[in-house]
């Protein structure tokens, strides 16, 4: 059976590109989410998240007539997933959108329909969903019953998109399909191959869950390689930056780069639902959280240091010294704060420091509540002027761009090695 309807469950960063891309080849998609003012704004041709392109492709597709949203699921030939999976507790799995979702289109699942799980889940998710869905319609046939003959089809097909390629990823990526049988593999393949240039590579829906928990975990773990280098290197005295490029230069060694820390909603969650299942084996990949997660805290050791350093030279008192922080956001270029180890370095030094807190992000142009009444923000020039303690957050192309001979502060705390 062919796909004329496709249903997306959840519109947010994954689910409105993808719903978008199957608009795009002139599929009939119903995008369905719980945000109310999230459809309003998508079927007015417009998107209420930033992603680059994104915008122009949802804007022809709901003129088009091809895209529409709504709050409430309908029947469709093929449904996709992408509801969130934080963790919860002591960094459990939280699935409880994925099961709300899978029981919303419980009741209008038609004969034949295919169900794609694409939320980051832990290993048997998808075999959990199956049995909410059994259990929901009695009436219908499903592949942990009747395995190839089902009447409903189901795969596990994680997303691994980079935030600000998401576009050019979703079509040009290759994807895992984890079909709970061979047949429901194959109609997801045939699904995603309606707009993907990658390639499908099949297996089951278990080694696909994990596979997306591997992928994250890897860089995390050799982030986490790099942000105990460059601890070990502050103690040594040694340039980690110049250390690591040096390393690289070995044909079989890539380490990746130390920061403030690691941040964003995947990298530094995924790898826990690893650690929640296998706590035992789990060893390396709890250990690279934990050095992850330590770096932040770490680094406001190192900005008080240099604060205590740069009084014993002023003739300032601490509450006049100004502190300017520069970079909010998690990663390079993007405006997006949500689990940026740079705001939290920012917060505890602005709670902390008895003067002014400065912040230069050249992607926003508001403090978000959290810094408000703490600190101020300010344009790098500003900033360059006034603080006599500079903090590098983020790599930021306008940092990256700054003359060196415009900084004239002898007291910097530099995560990014931008300014060295
Ligand atoms: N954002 C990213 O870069 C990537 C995210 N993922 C994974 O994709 C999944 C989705 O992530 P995002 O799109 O970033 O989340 P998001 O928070 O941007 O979007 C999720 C959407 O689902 C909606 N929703 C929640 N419960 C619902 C329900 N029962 N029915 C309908 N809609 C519902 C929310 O209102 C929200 O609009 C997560 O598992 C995430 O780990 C995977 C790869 C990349
Ligand atoms: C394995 C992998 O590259 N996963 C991607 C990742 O996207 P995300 O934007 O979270 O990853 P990222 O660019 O590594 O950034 C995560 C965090 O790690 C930091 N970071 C990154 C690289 C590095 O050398 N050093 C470093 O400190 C970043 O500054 C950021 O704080 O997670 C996404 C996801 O699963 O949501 C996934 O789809 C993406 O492909």
């Amino acid at each position: 059976m062919s796909f004329t309807t496709i249903s997306v469950i959840g519109l947010g960063y994954i689910g409105l590109p993808t719903a978008a891309a199957f608009a795009s080849r002139k599929k009939q998609v119903i995008g369905v989410d719980i945000n109310a003012r999230a459809v309003e704004t998508i079927n007015r041709g417009e998107i209420h998240i930033v992603e680059p392109e994104l915008d122009n492709v949802v804007k022809a597709a709901v003129e088009g007539g091809y895209l529409r949203a709504s709050t409430t699921p309908v029947t469709a030939d093929a449904y996709l997933i992408a509801v969130p999976t934080p963790f919860k507790g002591e960094h459990e799995p939280d699935m409880v959108y994925v099961e709300a979702a899978a029981k919303s289109i419980a009741p209008v699942l038609k004969k034949g329909a295919l169900v794609i799980l694409e939320s980051t889940s832990p290993v048997g998710a998808t075999e959990q969903m199956a049995a909410w869905l059994a259990a929901a319609r009695p009436d219908l046939t499903f592949p942990q019953q009747v395995g190839e003959k089902a009447d409903i089809n189901i795969a596990y097909c994680p997303e691994r998109v980079l935030p600000g390629q998401v576009m050019v990823e979703l079509i040009k990526n290759d994807r895992v399909i984890g079909g709970m049988t061979p047949v429901c593999s194959a109609r997801a393949s045939e699904l995603y191959n309606i707009f993907l240039e990658g390639e499908c590579v099949v297996t089951n829906s278990r080694t696909a869950e994990m596979c997306k928990l591997t992928e994250n975990s890897f860089r995390d773990v050799n982030i986490a390689f790099a942000n105990e280098l460059s601890l070990i290197c502050a103690d040594q005295n040694i340039n980690v930056w110049e250390l690591i490029r040096l390393a690289n230069r070995h044909p079989r060694v890539n380490i990746l780069q130390p920061g403030p820390g690691v941040g964003g909603h995947c990298i530094a969650v995924d790898p826990w639902f690893i650690v929640a299942q296998n706590p035992q084996q789990a060893r390396l990949i709890r250990t690279a959280r934990e050095v992850n997660d330590h770096k932040p805290h770490w680094v406001v050791d190192q900005v008080k240091a240099t604060v205590a350093d740069c009084l014993t030279t002023s003739d300032k008192r601490a509450s006049e010294l100004k502190i300017a922080c520069f970079g909010l956001a998690f990663k390079p270029n993007i405006d997006d704060l949500r689990e940026s180890p740079a705001m939290e370095i920012t917060h505890s030094v602005a709670q902390w420091h008895g003067g002014e807190t400065l912040v230069v992000e050249p992607n926003i142009h508001q403090l978000p509540a959290s810094l408000t009444g703490i600190s101020k923000l300010v344009s790098m020039q500003e900033a360059l002027a006034q603080a006599d303690v500079l903090i590098m957050l983020v790599d930021h192309k306008e940092f990256k761009a700054l003359d060196g001979r415009c900084i004239t502060q002898r007291h910097i705390v530099d995560t990014k090695g931008v300014w060295r």
